[in-house]
């Protein structure tokens, strides 16, 4: 082999450099043995920073390998907590495939490679999916996001039309009364969802299923969608974190997505836990 190549590091271990935290604002010690825990996480502007449009997030190097060898410490209970639907987690981190609850609570996978647990949300209505769909036509830069089972408006791009965004979904609110719908505002996105599920009925499904049953959960979220799972930590001894922010009821806080990763690979540092599998 070419000795430069040869010496050239591997990827992997140019991200365990970047990785090495600098400073780590949550105390580790706060976080119990990981063979007890099981980490939740969110992921847009908790895991991965935001970005001006849904597709183009990205996973920065060494996270990938963070995440997987969390999963293997943990037994497997990892899970992503997101408003994303499970099919786009998967695109975000693919190869990898990890247990998660999706949509806010609308779609559950317990492992990375079993199916969706099915019937939590049925589709939306097809007409009032196509009278929410056309307020993206109220201005330039609103990107419409379908996940079948609800309808995200994104105006990250067009924030003058926040106000606008709104006031058309109230009308066909009130249109539609008894609809069994509810709007979730997100960050530069308005999500017009069913009533029922929240990411914290997603994650008190998730806590009665093995490996993530018994364990005390930590979960890590940064937006207004995080705060029902930040709520009920404390009925499962578990903590939680927010970032950005620091939010109600939680036991510390991260300044941004990057200081929740370094201190995601940070856990894997301590000693109690290098010898297991
Ligand atoms: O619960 P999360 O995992 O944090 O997902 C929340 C929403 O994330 C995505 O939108 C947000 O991130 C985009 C990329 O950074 C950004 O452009 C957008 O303004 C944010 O709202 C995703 O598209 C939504 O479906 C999720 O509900």
């Amino acid at each position: 082999m070419n000795q430069e190549l040869a010496e050239m590091p591997m990827e992997d271990d140019i991200a365990d450099r970047n990785e090495a935290p600098d400073s780590v604002p949550v105390p580790r010690s706060l976080i119990p043995h990981l063979s007890e825990c099981a980490v939740l996480l969110d992921i847009d502007g908790t895991l991965l920073d935001l970005m001006p449009t849904p597709r183009e997030v990205w996973v920065p190097p060494g996270l990938a390998k963070t995440l997987r060898r969390l999963l293997e410490r943990t037994g497997g209970a990892l899970a992503m907590v997101s408003g994303r639907s499970l099919n786009d987690i998967d695109l975000i981190f693919a190869p990898d495939q990890f247990p998660a609850v999706g949509g806010h609570g609308a779609e559950m996978r317990i492992r990375g490679d079993s199916e969706a647990v099915p019937g939590h949300a049925p589709p939306m209505d097809k007409e009032l999916k196509r009278r929410l769909a056309a307020i993206a036509k109220l201005s330039p830069g609103i990107l419409l996001e379908d996940k079948g089972y609800s309808l995200a408006l994104h105006y990250r791009l067009a924030p003058h039309a926040e106000k606008a965004i709104y006031e058309a979904v109230s009308l066909i609110r009130a249109d539609l009364p008894n609809a069994p719908i509810e709007v979730l505002p997100g960050k530069c996105v308005c999500e017009i969802k069913h009533a029922g599920f929240t990411k914290a009925t997603g994650v008190r499904e998730l806590m009665m299923h093995e490996p993530f049953k018994g364990r005390r959960p930590f979960f890590i979220g940064d937006d207004v969608t995080d705060e029902s799972v930040f709520a009920i930590m404390p009925d499962m001894d578990g903590l939680a974190f927010s970032v950005g922010r620091r939010a109600k009821g939680v036991a510390g806080h991260f300044d941004a997505p990057d200081d929740v990763r370094q201190f995601l690979a940070h856990l894997l540092d301590d000693e109690r836990d290098a010898t297991l599998p």
